[in-house]
């Protein structure tokens, strides 16, 4: 499709040399249709876009177009109606996506553009004391992923978990546990006992106000650097941090930095300074703010007017401080669309402040998870927790497995993977911004567009590449590979780098779910409807290059979206 792009552009502009205000290549991979009638052409492009800048009809235009045509060798043309339609010489089209993935193998698809760029992440993002629970999966999936997508494609990355380790709460929790609190029983049921410690703290302050201010005071020991209030606090972090690491490994997802807002207390100072200098902080009822009545949003608080500061002066201090250390292009925030006013507003008062590289924080946000139909919600205590959900799935994908496979070797292994799997590609699935319904049978259904499915093909892909025999010495007939079938998975291949692209630049992993779903899917007609070890061994180890193909690209797209690739399911 990019060949033809770049062609096309050449040809329109070897034809109308001095016309103005036609499209480049870029755009004219936009344009490029498939149509839904393969008589039609594997490729179409609609020339009414050129109509007004050359002040003509699209039939004359498509004629033109045709006529001055030249690479036969990459597709012969046809004008019909206003299209210029493209019939792709199929032998070469194939033998061109295989040379290229013969040369790149897994990194097929990557690229150089983000060389010297630099983009961090804050994704996960989880609080302090409290459990990960299966909301948090889609910030850390979708930063996971984003990450790997913007390595792929050549940037430097940073991965961020902003964590929320600041507040209040924080005070009364550790007054809580000078109360109440037992030692081994934190350790032992970690933040379950927390939890307990800190709601049995609100309970007893409504009858006991004074707990209130006991709270505060033991946040004030906290902000002083008071020894007793700080180890406390840092084990309670600590405890958490254990917790969440499971997780994570389980997930297989890893950060950079764990700098969170605890981080940026002694940080905000400069910001508030610079704030004042810039003429942009007022009074508002004891408390400063920055005014946004301009831009129709709520003012954004900076100071409260017991003097301390808010999440969002940690967000400004953690913006300037990731600009002054890592020197970002981009700065994604992956959070949850209900924040989405809290980024408007800091991402507004950084124009503000007139920092040029402000322009380059975007709030990668998404929707809620609900699970088998239920909403997730805290209060109503139906909170599936992330690793329950996980460790449910792997043993899930265990039964399965189990049935279909009895004889697989490693079968804890691949489950793991397939339960994993299945979790996460649900996750990803959709537009980000979509809310998601998890249900076990889809999640799991290895038949269906789920994660065991493409794992799936994969392991199948394995396994015919495991019974090819050794074609090294043979060179491949690409004729073989001109049948409908095997056209419409090498299309789908030859997409995968510009899908990538478009996910990075959209911030959406799902249109890579979506990928290797139809390249699945794609590969398994194929398979159902050719043999491809049978005949000629050139023709042979063509189907067979294919088959290698498509395993590369499923196991790259899987990657890219943090799931693993195992070779036998
Ligand atoms: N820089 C940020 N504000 N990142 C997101 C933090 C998310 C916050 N800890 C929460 O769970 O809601």
């Amino acid at each position: 499709m990019t060949t033809i792009a770049t062609l096309l552009a050449s040809t329109i502009s070897s034809v109308w040399p001095d016309a103005e205000g036609l499209p480049v290549a870029d755009e004219i991979r936009g344009l490029l249709a498939v149509p839904p009638d393969p008589a039609m052409g594997d490729y179409a492009f609609p020339c009414f876009r050129l109509a007004k800048p050359l002040r003509s009809a699209p039939p004359k235009i498509a004629e033109a177009l045709c006529a001055a045509w030249k690479n036969e060798d990459t597709a012969s043309v046809q004008p019909v109606n206003g299209y210029m339609n493209f019939f792709l010489n199929r032998a070469n089209f194939a033998a061109g996506i295989m040379a290229e993935l013969q040369e790149k193998k897994d990194r097929f698809g990557s690229g150089e553009e983000g060389k010297g760029k630099t983009v961090c992440l804050d994704y996960s993002s989880i609080n302090i004391a409290k459990r990960f629970h299966i909301g948090h999966l889609s910030s850390t999936m979708l930063g996971h992923s984003l990450k790997r997508i913007f390595d792929f494609l050549g940037y430097e990355t940073v991965g961020i978990n902003h964590l929320g380790d600041w507040g209040t709460q924080f005070g009364k929790m550790v007054c809580a546990y000078k109360k109440w609190g037992k030692k081994e029983d934190v350790e032992e049921r970690g933040i379950d006992a927390m939890t307990e410690l800190y709601v049995r703290f609100h309970k007893e302050a409504e009858t006991n106000p004074a707990l209130e201010d006991e709270g505060r005071a033991w946040f004030k020991k906290i902000e002083d650097n008071d020894p007793e209030a700080m180890e406390i606090f840092r084990w309670f972090k600590e405890v958490t941090l254990k917790d969440a690491a499971r997780v994570y490994d389980k997930l297989g997802v890893s950060f950079d930095s764990y700098a969170g807002e605890s981080f940026y207390i002694d940080k905000t100072e400069p910001v508030i300074q610079a704030l004042r200098d810039k003429n942009l902080l007022t009074e508002s009822q004891g408390a400063q703010v920055v005014d946004l009545s301009e831009d129709n949003m709520p003012p954004c608080l900076i100071i409260k007017s017991d003097g301390t500061t808010i999440y969002a002066t940690r967000d400004l201090a953690a913006a300037l401080y990731r600009q002054n250390t890592y020197h970002f292009d981009k700065c994604l925030y992956v959070v949850a669309y209900q924040q989405d006013l809290h980024f408007r507003q800091i991402f507004r008062v950084l124009e503000k402040m007139d920092y040029p590289w402000a322009k380059g924080c975007v709030h990668v946000s998404f929707g809620m998870i609900s699970f088998e139909g239920e909403a997730l919600s805290t209060r109503k205590g139906n909170v599936v927790l992330l690793e329950d959900l996980l460790d449910q799935a792997v043993s899930k994908a265990r039964e399965i497995i189990e049935e279909k496979s009895p004889n697989l070797e490693n079968k804890d292994e691949v489950a793991r993977q397939v339960g994993i799997g299945a979790v996460v590609y649900t996750d990803l699935s959709n537009n980000r911004i979509k809310d998601i319904d998890f249900r076990w049978d889809r999640a799991l259904n290895f038949d269906g567009e789920s994660g065991p499915y493409v794992q799936y093909t994969h392991a199948r892909c394995c396994s015919v590449l495991r019974k090819a025999p050794d074609f090294s010495g043979v060179t491949p007939d690409w004729s073989a590979l001109t049948d409908d079938e095997a056209q419409a998975l090498l299309r789908l291949i030859s997409r995968f780098p510009d899908v990538i692209r478009e996910a990075a630049a959209k911030y959406e992993p799902s249109m890579i779910t979506r990928a290797v779903t139809d390249i699945a899917q794609a590969y398994n007609k194929y398979y159902y409807e050719h043999r491809i070890l049978d005949g000629e061994p050139a023709q042979a180890a063509a189907r067979v290059a294919l088959t290698d193909a498509a395993k590369t690209v499923i196991k790259t797209g899987l990657y890219l979206i943090g799931i693993e690739a195992p070779e036998r399911m």
